[in-house]
């Protein structure tokens, strides 16, 4: 490839230990790197403005075509304490859910869990801006990424989406990984799967470049996110797939072309 690899990343604190390793590394003379919230950088993916993303995984089925080409990811073998469902009130008095824009795995596989796991019967209403200040009374909401480690502390009930996710399958999740949308030089992506990989064995520098009061960051790198992609997660993520692919319907319902 002549020109510069473009990829896109996370602008959540989950994404900054794989992003810490890229500085100074250089496959950063390969590539051009942007941020943004996950349901942007789906989209910058499917319409080809960006070769690489770490794309939430819900997008696969949108994608023409598509290689994982790294061997991290963002996933959890337990609670993940940053995508959960939040509520005032216990689950079976919950009538209405707002469900967060900036997620497409999150609220995907909420949808699985209502259906195949709480089986709840509720309205569950899209969302385009702030909704958090509407989580309140018998009305819930799903939120992710920085926002949800603040919302801990705002509502009583807590339900995790990741922890729900083993509950019903036994299995890892995996939330978002590095794909890309076209065959790239062997040469950037094994650059690019050695930097990746470097911020997990610095994983103390990481925690103390980014403060962050609301939620222990070393708990959160250490027991909730879990980095690498291994077989088990390979094979969490083929079980959700399967999943959206039982609902068919699921793309053109939920995600907007
Ligand atoms: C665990 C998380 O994973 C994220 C959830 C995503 C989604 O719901 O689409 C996408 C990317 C990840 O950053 C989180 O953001 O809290």
């Amino acid at each position: 490839m002549e020109r510069k690899v473009k990829v896109a990343a996370v602008s959540y604190l989950n994404t900054k230990p794989l992003l810490y390793g890229l500085r100074n590394h250089p496959v950063m003379d390969m590539m051009e790197l942007s941020v943004d919230y996950p349901a942007r950088i789906a989209q910058q993916l499917v319409d080809d403005e960006v070769d690489v993303s770490l794309v939430p995984v819900a997008t696969i089925p949108r994608l023409k075509e598509h290689h994982i080409i790294t061997d991290y990811c963002i996933g959890a073998e337990g609670p993940v304490a940053s995508v959960c469902l939040f509520s005032d009130v216990p689950l079976t008095q919950i009538k209405r859910i707002y469900l967060d824009y900036q997620s497409r795995s999150s609220v995907a596989l909420f949808k699985v869990l209502l259906r195949e796991f709480w089986k709840l019967n509720v309205e569950l209403v899209e969302t385009s801006g702030d909704y958090e200040h509407l989580i309140q009374g018998t009305d819930a909401g799903v939120v992710i990424g920085d926002r949800a480690l603040i919302q801990r502390h705002r509502s009583r009930y807590i339900f995790d989406l990741a922890e729900a996710w083993m509950r019903l399958t036994s299995k890892p999740f995996v939330f978002a990984a590095w794909i890309a949308n076209k065959e790239l030089p062997a040469a950037f992506i094994a650059a690019f799967n050695d930097a990746v990989g470097i911020g997990i064995k610095h994983l103390p520098e990481v925690v103390a470049e980014n403060p962050f009061e609301p939620y222990d960051l070393v708990t959160y790198y250490t027991k909730n996110i879990s980095f690498p992609l291994t077989p088990g997660k390979r094979q969490g993520l083929q079980r959700f797939l399967e999943y959206l692919e039982e609902d068919k319907s699921f793309i053109a319902r939920n995600i907007p072309q």
